[in-house]
């Protein structure tokens, strides 16, 4: 395969971009190659600089979840930039996204639109804080909420993948503000929130882990989770920035039926255009200015492009069966990965939910970010080189998730497990 092309716009982007990327774990670093550069994308595809096809598994880290440049979604987008690409002012696109989330996704009451995961995290947190008058945060460890101060303190996504252990630049002041704790440990959520519930706002936590690799709730986590909060006067916040309109039309609190207090959400409300949201029971929602005294604002919050493609990209996902037929082609590629794993006899642990899926190159179960890091993530590197020398196009991380979309065909999958099987016998 050439890359070329991709070779010379990397050596370019790093003289003005650091890293050459604008997002760290684009660059590739713990795969052991440079990335290539994508060039333009179709349905299930993606091509680089250098004419190179791909089968695209990244899917932009979930929003494509019909695939790319879906005709109902470019439409939008251009008759809207037509009429101009923002105002800074009230639109009834916004008013019409807005309406279409608080009717889809349960807990919701009222929802403020904002640009990004980060900013719906970090508002999020500000509002719990306003809201409950308390300052300390909890997370668990692996899960990521994006990159603010707070969050930060063992992370996962890029944090993991390039080893950072908390960042330089957090103040110690917001460090101490933070307890990150294990996922899925019911004994030690329960120790600390009683321990601490004088001193906790909110727990914020990704209801299915996508970001230390897929991980699973337990069956009691979620629920402990939900009991004790409620219990103790702490916020609930859901980080749905992956599962929203993933898992279910309603995200994790419809597919688990686990309502939190208040829910993040990012990437598919977007169809593919920057955005975020947070949004939750109207009492603490009102909190937030101009009704109550937490502020938070935006210049391009609601812009009018992103809320076209949000309102197109939720109509297109209320069709039926949508969610029925996604899982259904997930599954049938995790049982080709399964059995692809066996016949090269290489010790893989897939783990997944609804349309989100992680091989993890390790024999043991993979529960929480201890467990993950046990996966050999130089395995997972040879591994990535050699798909994408197949025309396979993975999250460069072993720590991440392949999303599946409804733009891939029977074909696609299948060439998927092929190259799969021979990657993994090619290592055996
Ligand atoms: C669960 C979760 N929360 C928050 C974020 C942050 O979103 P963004 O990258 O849009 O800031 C991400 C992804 O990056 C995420 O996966
Ligand atoms: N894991 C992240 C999002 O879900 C990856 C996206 C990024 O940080 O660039």
């Amino acid at each position: 395969m050439n890359t070329t092309v991709s070779g010379k716009m990397f050596e370019m982007a790093k003289k003005v971009i650091p890293g050459g990327v604008n997002s760290p774990v684009r660059a590739c670093r713990s795969v052991g190659c440079d990335p290539v550069f994508i060039q333009k994308a179709k349905g299930s595809k993606v091509y680089d600089v250098d004419g190179n096809e791909y089968i695209d598994f990244v899917c932009s880290w979930g929003p494509m979840i019909h695939g790319h440049a879906p005709k109902e979604i470019v439409d939008a987008v251009i008759e809207t930039a037509g009429d101009s690409t923002s105002f800074g002012a009230p639109t009834t696109k916004e008013m019409a996204l807005a309406s279409m989330v608080v009717e889809a996704v349960p807990s919701l009451e009222k929802v403020r639109f904002v640009n990004s995961g980060t900013e719906a995290t970090m508002s999020a947190v500000r509002l719990a804080r306003g809201y409950t008058g308390k300052d300390v945060i909890v997370k668990f460890d692996g899960c990521y909420h994006g990159h603010a101060d707070s969050f930060l303190i063992k992370a996962g996504s890029g944090v993991i993948t390039l080893g950072i252990p908390g960042s330089p630049g957090v103040p110690e002041d917001i460090v101490k503000n933070t307890i990150s704790i294990p996922y899925n440990d019911d004994e030690i959520l329960e120790q600390t929130l009683r321990a601490k519930a004088d001193t906790i706002a909110c727990v914020i936590v990704e209801p299915v882990a996508g970001n230390m690799g897929c991980v699973a709730p337990s069956k009691t986590f979620l629920q402990k989770l939900r009991d004790l909060t409620a219990e103790l006067g702490i916020v609930l916040i859901f980080d749905e920035v992956i599962t929203g309109f993933r898992l279910a039309y309603g995200g994790a609190q419809e597919y688990y039926n686990i309502m939190p207090d208040l829910t993040c959400l990012g990437k598919i409300i977007g169809g593919g255009l920057p955005v975020g949201a947070y949004g939750g029971k109207a009492e603490i929602m009102d909190m937030i200015a101009p009704d109550g005294p937490v502020y938070q604002a935006g210049t391009l919050s609601g812009n009018p492009l992103a809320m076209a493609a949000g309102i197109a990209n939720l109509k297109l996902l209320r069709q039926n069966n949508f969610y029925k037929e996604l899982n259904e082609k997930a599954e049938f590629f995790a049982d080709g990965l399964n059995r692809a794993a066996e016949s090269a006899g290489i010790p893989v642990t897939l783990n997944r939910v609804g349309s989100l899926m992680t091989g993890f190159f390790t024999e043991s179960p993979v529960t929480d970010f201890t467990s993950a890091m046990k996966a050999d993530a130089d395995r997972y590197g040879v591994h990535y080189r050699q798909m994408l020398s197949k025309g396979i196009y993975l999250a460069p991380s072993q720590f991440e998730v392949a999303f599946i979309s409804a733009a891939h065909s029977q074909e696609d999958l299948e060439k998927g497990i092929k190259m799969t099987e021979w990657s993994f016998k090619n290592m055996a």
